[in-house]
């Protein structure tokens, strides 16, 4: 089939060359030049695993375009997908100028009728608001070309995401159409081989479906976090009670490990529009407003915990980061709770030798130079003449270091963990403080 996909971020980049890779006709369109130049010469702007082998030889195969030429990019696909930004607005309502700009732009240039298909986490009511920018656009070009508006939110990881893509749990599709619903079978054919994972349903349910999707994961994540929090008052400790629970299958093992708050450019930013769309029709999401303040707290409690350490007063240490990306496996640092930690720490006076496998560029990125900030080759490196080790992405590579190399390297043996990866009684008898998250040590 063919596919116009809007955006050649995550979503847009993943989504274009999984469906290449099965054989269909992508065109991913993006206005940022610079990306589609280096797309064109097989440079992956994000690290995700997986990605750049599908990318570069679907496009070396001719399965696979990039282009910032919208007029193209339109005429090409049946299916014009939007997988373009909506990020949160000041009230934290989803900002949705660049899905509507979308909207317009096909309208502008369509000339057969066009399936378009909202990929980006949106509130309910944006397909009447794209179908309404559609029709503003084609009645200014006086015709009446005809065209559908479904929904299918995307629910893939970053770290994991062609993997998410190709193997998906389900499909969500919201349509009134069954020419759509059609042609959606048709184009996901390959992902739904063993067992139906096609949900259709109608076009809100959809688009309520995904925030519903990660405010549920974030509230678990907060759950446990303040949880994790009462087991330090009372002695108990998170990891034997998360065991505890997730051992009934009604709750269940997955996504309920304690750390330093969730990040990423979709919890936080997902949680809020909620709540916001919950206000704007009268409705006060007391639950979900605590999941987004319960993290807010959880990001501070590695400051707190070093802080309280060295008996409130951190200016003129160093301290060692292990991870800066919002987890492991990405190069992406939105919301992630190294920087409010690495903020804090500046504040209080302190400076940061840090190391992360992939989000040294970003964070260079983000903060530039200044000498609070060392960025480190190696995560060996980091703990030289540092007065403590903070962990706060639970990359694998951190998982089983040489703890008498860290202790003899540390001025103070002194490790804080933000993910709760290390044995807090190992570290006991090697003589190195362990502070956890929710830990009765
Ligand atoms: N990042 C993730 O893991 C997931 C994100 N989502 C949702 O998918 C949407 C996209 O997210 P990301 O891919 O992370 O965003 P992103 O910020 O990585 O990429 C968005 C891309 O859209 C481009 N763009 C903006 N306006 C455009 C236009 N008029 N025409 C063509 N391209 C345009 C930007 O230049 C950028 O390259 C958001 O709504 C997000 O909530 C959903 C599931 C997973
Ligand atoms: O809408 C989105 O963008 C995506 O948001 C999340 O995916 P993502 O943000 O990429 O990553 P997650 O693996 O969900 O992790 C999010 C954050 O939660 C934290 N987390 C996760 C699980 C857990 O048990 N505890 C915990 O603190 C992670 O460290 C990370 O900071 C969802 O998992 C995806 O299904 C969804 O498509």
């Amino acid at each position: 089939m063919k596919v116009t996909v809007f955006g050649t971020g995550y979503v847009g980049l993943v989504t274009g060359a999984c469906l290449a890779e099965v054989g269909h006709h992508v065109v991913c369109v993006d206005v940022d030049a610079d990306k589609v130049a280096r797309l064109k010469n097989g440079q992956i702007p994000i690290y995700e695993p997986g990605l750049d082998g599908i990318v570069i030889s679907n496009y070396e195969e001719g399965r696979l375009e990039f282009t910032t030429d919208a007029k193209h990019a339109v005429a090409h696909g049946t299916m014009q997908f939007i997988a373009v930004g909506t990020p949160p607005d000041e009230d934290g309502s989803a900002d949705l100028q660049y899905v509507l700009a979308v909207a317009s732009t096909i309208a502008e240039y369509m000339d057969d009728t066009k399936i378009v298909v909202t990929k980006s986490t949106v509130p309910v009511g944006t397909a009447d608001r794209v179908r309404s920018a559609m029709m503003t656009g084609l009645k200014a070009r006086s015709t009446d070309l005809t065209y559908h508006v479904a929904s299918n939110p995307e629910f893939l990881k970053e770290g994991a995401a062609v993997a998410d893509f190709m193997k998906p749990d389900r499909i969500v599709v919201g349509t009134d159409s069954k020419d759509v619903e059609d042609a959606m079978r048709e184009l996901y054919a390959a992902f739904n081989r063993n067992h139906d994972r096609m949900l259709f349903m109608d076009v809100r349910s959809a688009e309520l479906t995904k925030y519903a999707a990660n405010a549920m994961l974030a509230t678990k994540i907060s759950f446990i976090n303040e949880v994790a929090n009462i087991a330090e008052y009372v002695g108990a400790d998170i990891e034997r009670v998360r065991q505890g629970i997730g051992s009934d299958p009604r709750i269940g093992y997955k996504f309920i490990y304690p750390g330093c708050g969730y990040g990423g450019s979709c919890f936080p930013k997902d949680v809020k529009a909620l709540a916001s769309t919950a206000r704007q029709v009268g409705y006060e999401a007391k639950l979900l407003d605590a999941v987004e303040l319960v993290n807010e707290h959880q990001k501070t409690r590695l400051f707190d915990k070093l802080h309280t350490y060295f008996n409130q007063d951190l200016a003129g240490k160093t301290i060692a980061l292990w991870g800066l990306a919002f987890k492991p496996n990405t190069d992406d640092m939105r919301e992630a709770s190294s920087r409010v930690f690495i903020e804090a720490l500046w504040e209080a006076g302190a400076s940061v030798k840090a190391y992360d496998p992939e989000a040294m560029n970003e964070t260079q990125r983000i903060y530039g130079q200044r000498p609070d900030l060392q960025l480190m080759g190696t995560k060996e490196a980091c703990l030289i003449d540092a007065d403590a080790l903070v962990v706060c992405t639970e990359w694998k590579a951190f998982w089983a270091p040489d703890f008498n190399l860290v202790k003899e390297s540390l001025k103070t043996p002194l490790i804080v963990d933000g993910r709760n990866i290390y044995n807090p009684h190992q570290l006991e008898d090697l003589g190195i403080d362990y502070i956890g998250i929710g830990r009765s040590n």
